[in-house]
């Protein structure tokens, strides 16, 4: 089967050797239980990696899966989740509606730094990041952007600045010397089953009836990736990074390289679950003064009350600039192609949430 591979030492024997004993083989996927890590695990195990899952809460239970339970700011509580592992994937981090400037700063930073260390005190052999494709914007249009372009001077939000935080530190912690590779993966806009962001907001701001209009022109393009193409550029970067290769300290983006207008993209998962898609135009610029207002606004109120706003600054930026990168480099350098189209994963996607279908009167 997939999991065995028949090794000759002479031709009288034949060894058959588990593939997840074969070094290079076993992982620990940091933020296992999450959206992204949850199916970096399933590919995983499907490949026939040995896995680990450190983790601050177990989401799921599975026999092949050794849980670690801790907060990776600690060292001593991730040491025994690396003892053995060649690769470490690294996609833990608060959520970003949490809004938490100190805990952000302490996880996202001090916390993979911490991530780090231990990597090295374990002998860990490559760290592969689940980066963020935002670090580069700040709120204006980019169109097709390569890797190369500079850090956001001003990040959209807070936990994009730890964002690049953490990404500069994993990159500068490559060093071949001494046996310890890293990579980051700059995916955007996650999606497919399980998401708790994408389709569960945007199917509630069509329960409360903000869905009715369309933010700008309804042309910018925007990255929109499915998530098993995700889960195939990390595992793809954690197996081509060795030494001397063009993926040591760098970033890529790995997109479904089908950029789609925004607004196509939330008609269609909203069509496809039974709800009418917006149809009434408002500018650009009135949208995020509006939204800026509002921000104002609640913020004046905070000492009353604490009212969390559907419709932010940041996420008009969102909604009506274009933002779509170039995966080039992840072609070039890794012979990343995405394996599932845009088309197919909406369709998944759809179908995967069966509670979330408008119910028909
Ligand atoms: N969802 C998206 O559209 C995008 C996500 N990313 C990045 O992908 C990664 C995964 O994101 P998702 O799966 O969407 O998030 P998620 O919130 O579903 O999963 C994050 C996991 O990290 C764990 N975690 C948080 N703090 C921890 C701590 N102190 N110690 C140990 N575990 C901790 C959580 O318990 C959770 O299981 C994150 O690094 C995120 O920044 C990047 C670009 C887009
Ligand atoms: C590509 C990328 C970075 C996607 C981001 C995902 C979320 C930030 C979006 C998912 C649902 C979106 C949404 C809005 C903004 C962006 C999202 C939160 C609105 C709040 C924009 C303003 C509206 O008119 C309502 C929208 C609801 C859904």
């Amino acid at each position: 089967g997939t999991c065995a591979r028949l090794v000759c030492k002479d031709k009288s024997s034949i060894a058959v050797i588990p593939v997840s004993l074969q070094a290079g083989r076993s992982c620990t996927v940091i933020g296992g239980s999450g959206f992204l890590g949850q199916h970096m695990v399933e590919q995983l195990l499907a490949k026939g990696y040995r896995v680990n899952v450190f983790d601050i809460q177990q989401s799921f239970e599975r026999e092949q899966v050794t849980f670690y339970l801790g907060d990776l700011c600690d060292k001593e509580a991730l040491l025994p989740a690396l003892q053995g592992v060649s690769v470490v994937f690294h996609c833990a981090s608060p959520a970003p509606s949490s809004d938490n400037r100190e805990l952000f700063y302490k996880v996202n930073f001090l916390g993979t730094k911490t991530v780090i260390a231990a990597c090295r005190e374990a002998r860990v052999q490559k760290l592969v990041l689940t980066s963020s494709a935002s670090v580069v914007f700040e709120g204006t249009d980019i169109k097709n952007g390569s890797e190369d372009l500079p850090y956001a001077q001003k990040p959209i939000d807070y936990y994009t600045e730890t964002k690049i935080l953490q990404e500069k530190e994993v990159l500068s912690a490559n060093d071949p010397d001494n046996d310890f590779l890293t990579t980051a993966i700059r995916p955007h806009g996650i999606f497919g089953p399980r998401d708790p962001q994408l389709v569960p907001i945007l199917i509630q701001a069509a329960q409360s009836g903000k869905m009715k209009f369309i933010i700008g022109d309804g042309k910018n393009l925007v990255d929109f990736t499915y998530v098993e193409n995700v889960v195939h550029g990390h595992i793809l970067a954690a197996e081509k990074l060795h030494k001397d290769s063009p993926l040591c300290g760098k970033a890529f983006h790995i997109t479904n390289d089908e950029p789609i207008p925004f607004w196509t993209f939330m008609s269609r998962i909203l069509t496809g679950l039974d709800y009418d898609p917006p149809k009434y135009h408002i500018p650009y610029w009135l949208a995020y003064y509006l939204a800026l207002l509002l921000a104002l606004l609640l913020a004046l109120l905070r000492p009353l009350v604490t009212i969390k706003a559907t419709f932010t600054p940041m996420r008009v930026a969102l909604a009506g600039t274009f933002h779509y990168y170039s995966c080039e480099r992840a072609k070039r350098a890794m012979g990343y192609r995405p394996v599932v189209s845009l088309d197919e994963a909406i369709a998944r996607t759809v179908q995967s949430y069966p509670s979330l279908r408008r119910a028909r009167a």
